[in-house]
C-alpha cells in the first residue's frame, strides 16, 4: 500500500519505518528541513533502539523516503498518517493547532479518497473537527480515523510491531476494511484490531496514559508512606503485582514520571472533564503528588548536607526521562537539576544518550562529563535520576575512590539496601529505609 506520515518524530518516524518493513511504500514528511536533509542521507535523529536497522535496510529497498513537500506526501498516500505535536497549551488542553492546520491544508489539496489517519493523541471530537476542516475544502470524498499509538518510546520498533492491540476509530466500513489491511500484518500472533467509534478511540488513549500515570503515582504515595512507617516499598510492590489482577508493571516508584506524554496527556484530560463541568478529582492528586514527587529526594539531600549545598559538587547519573531515550521532555532530572542549582550546588552530568538534548537546554551551567564515573570524580555525593542498565552493577570500589564522600541519592532504587550498607555507603532512596545516614 502506497502510505504517507506526516511528522517524523518519536511516533511517526517509527511508524513509517515499521509500515515500510511490511512492505508498504512510505514517504514521510516533515516541516523541518535540517531533520529530512539529515534522514535523506540515511541518518536516523533521535536514538530510539533498532530503528536504525529497519530504518537502513527499508531506505536501501526504496520503501522509505522523505520530503518536506506536504503536496509530494498527499499525492503518494492512499492512507495519510497524522503524527503530529499536540503539545500543552497554557491552560493545560491539547494544542491541535499543528493538527488542525495540516488538516486544512489535506482539505486543499487532496484530489482523490484517502483516509487520514489521526496517530497524535487528541481530545475527545478531534477526529470530528478534523473531518470538518477538510471538508471546508475538499473537492474529494474522504474517510478520518482515529487511530492513536501506545508505543513506548525505547521500545517503540518492538511496541509497534507487535502491538498488544490496535484502536481504529472509524464509522467507515471503507477505512476500517483499508486499516485491518494496512495492520494484519502485525497482530498474526492473535493481538485484537479493536474497532470502534472515534470519540472511544480518542478517549482509549487519554485513559490509558492517565491510568498508568496514576498507577505509577498510587505506588509513590505507598512509598512515601513506607517512609513514614518503616516499612520497604519494594516487598510491598513485589506483594501487590504478584496479584495478577494488579499486575507487576508501572509500580516502580521513584522521582515521579515525565515524558512527553504522561505529563501532558494527563492534564489535557483534566482539562477537557473541566470544559465539560466534570472534575476528575484523581486526576488532580496525580498531578499534584507528582510535581512534589520530582524533587522528592531534595529534602534528603538537604537534611544530608545540614542544609547548605553551596559549592557542594555533585554527580548526576541519568537525564533522559527514562533509560533507552535521547528524550528529555518533562524528565524528572530537569527538576531535580535546577532544585540543586537554585541551592548552589555544582553538578557534573551523565547520560550515555541525552547530554547533547540536555547541554542544547542547560549550556554551561552544568559540567558534562564523558563517563559515569568521571561525573564522580571529586563529587560530595552521587545523584540517581534514570535507570540505565549501565548504572546497576557499578564497580563500587572504584565508586568510592572517586568520591569523596561514600554517598548515594537514588531516585530510581536501583541498589540493594543490604548491598549498599556492606559496600560502605550512604544510601538513601524512595520508599525504603536509608543506610548508613
Ligand atoms: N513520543 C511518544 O512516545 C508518543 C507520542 N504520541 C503522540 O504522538 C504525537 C507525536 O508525538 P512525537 O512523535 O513524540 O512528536 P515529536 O515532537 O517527536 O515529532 C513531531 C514531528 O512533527 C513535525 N512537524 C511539526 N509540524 C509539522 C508540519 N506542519 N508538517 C510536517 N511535520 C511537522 C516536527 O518537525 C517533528 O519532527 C503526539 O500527539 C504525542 O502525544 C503517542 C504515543 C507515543
Ligand atoms: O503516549 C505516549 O507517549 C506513551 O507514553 C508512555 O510511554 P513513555 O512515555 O515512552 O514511557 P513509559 O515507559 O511509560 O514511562 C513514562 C514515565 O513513567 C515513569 N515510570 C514508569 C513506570 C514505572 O513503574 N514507574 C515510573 O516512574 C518513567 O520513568 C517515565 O518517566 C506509555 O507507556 C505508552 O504506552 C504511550 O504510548
Amino acid at each position: 500500500m502506497k502510505i504517507s506520515v506526516i511528522g517524523t518524530g518519536y511516533v511517526g518516524l517509527v511508524t513509517g519505518t515499521c509500515l515500510a518493513e511490511t512492505g508498504n511504500e512510505v514517504l514521510c514528511v516533515d516541516i523541518d528541513e535540517k531533520k529530512v536533509a539529515r534522514m535523506r542521507q540515511g541518518e536516523v535523529p533521535i536514538y530510539e533502539p533498532h530503528l536504525d536497522v529497519l530504518f537502513d535496510r527499508n531506505i536501501e529497498a526504496g520503501r522509505l523516503n522523505f520530503t518536506t513537500s506536504l503536496e509530494e506526501g498527499l499525492t503518494h498516500g492512499d492512507i495519510i498518517f497524522l503524527a503530529l505535536p499536540t503539545p500543552e497549551d497554557e491552560d493545560g488542553s491539547a494544542d491541535l493547532s499543528y493538527v488542525l492546520n495540516v488538516s486544512e491544508e489535506i482539505g486543499k489539496k487532496i484530489k482523490e479518497y484517502k483516509v487520514i489517519v489521526d496517530k497524535s493523541t487528541v481530545p475527545v471530537g478531534t477526529a470530528e473537527k478534523v473531518q470538518a476542516v477538510i471538508a471546508k475544502n475538499a473537492s474529494c470524498e474522504f474517510d478520518v480515523v482515529s487511530n492513536p499509538e501506545f508505543l513506548r518510546e525505547g521500545f517503540a520498533v518492538d511496541d509497534f510491531l507487535k502491538p498488544e492491540r490496535i484502536v481504529i476509530g472509524s464509522s467507515s466500513e471503507r477505512a476500517t476494511t483499508l486499516m485491518k489491511k494496512l495492520y494484519n500484518p502485525f497482530v498474526r500472533s492473535g493481538n485484537p484490531i479493536l474497532i470502534m467509534d472515534e470519540k472511544s478511540a480518542e478517549l482509549t488513549k487519554y485513559a490509558a496514559n492517565s491510568f498508568l500515570a496514576t498507577k505509577i503515582t498510587f505506588m509513590n504515595e505507598i512509598a512515601n508512606y513506607c517512609e513514614k512507617v518503616g516499612a520497604d516499598v519494594d516487598k510491598v510492590r513485589v506483594g501487590m503485582g504478584t496479584d495478577s489482577r494488579i499486575g507487576k508493571r508501572f509500580l516502580f516508584p521513584g522521582i515521579g514520571y515525565g515524558g512527553s506524554c504522561f505529563p501532558k496527556d494527563v492534564k489535557a484530560l483534566q482539562k477537557a472533564g473541566k470544559d465539560e463541568n466534570y472534575d476528575f478529582k484523581i486526576l488532580d492528586a496525580v498531578i499534584e503528588i507528582n510535581d512534589t514527587q520530582k524533587t522528592a529526594l531534595i529534602p534528603k539531600i538537604t537534611t544530608h548536607f545540614k542544609a547548605d549545598l553551596s559549592g557542594k559538587k555533585i554527580a548526576i547519573w541519568g537525564l533522559a526521562f527514562k533509560p533507552e531515550t535521547d528524550d528529555i521532555r518533562e524528565a524528572p532530572s530537569i527538576y531535580m537539576m535546577n532544585a540543586l542549582l537554585e541551592k548552589g550546588a555544582e553538578l557534573t552530568v551523565f547520560d550515555p544518550e541525552a547530554m547533547p538534548n540536555i547541554k542544547e537546554k542547560f549550556g554551561d551551567t552544568l559540567t558534562y562529563a564523558t563517563s559515569m564515573y568521571e561525573a564522580t570524580k571529586g563529587a560530595d555525593a552521587l545523584v540517581i535520576c534514570t535507570e540505565w542498565s549501565i548504572f546497576r552493577t557499578p564497580n563500587y570500589s572504584k565508586l568510592k575512590e572517586l568520591l569523596v564522600h561514600p554517598v548515594i541519592f537514588d531516585g530510581r532504587n536501583l541498589y540493594n539496601t543490604e548491598d549498599m550498607k556492606s559496600e560502605g555507603f550512604t544510601y538513601v532512596s524512595i520508599g525504603r529505609k536509608d543506610v548508613n545516614v
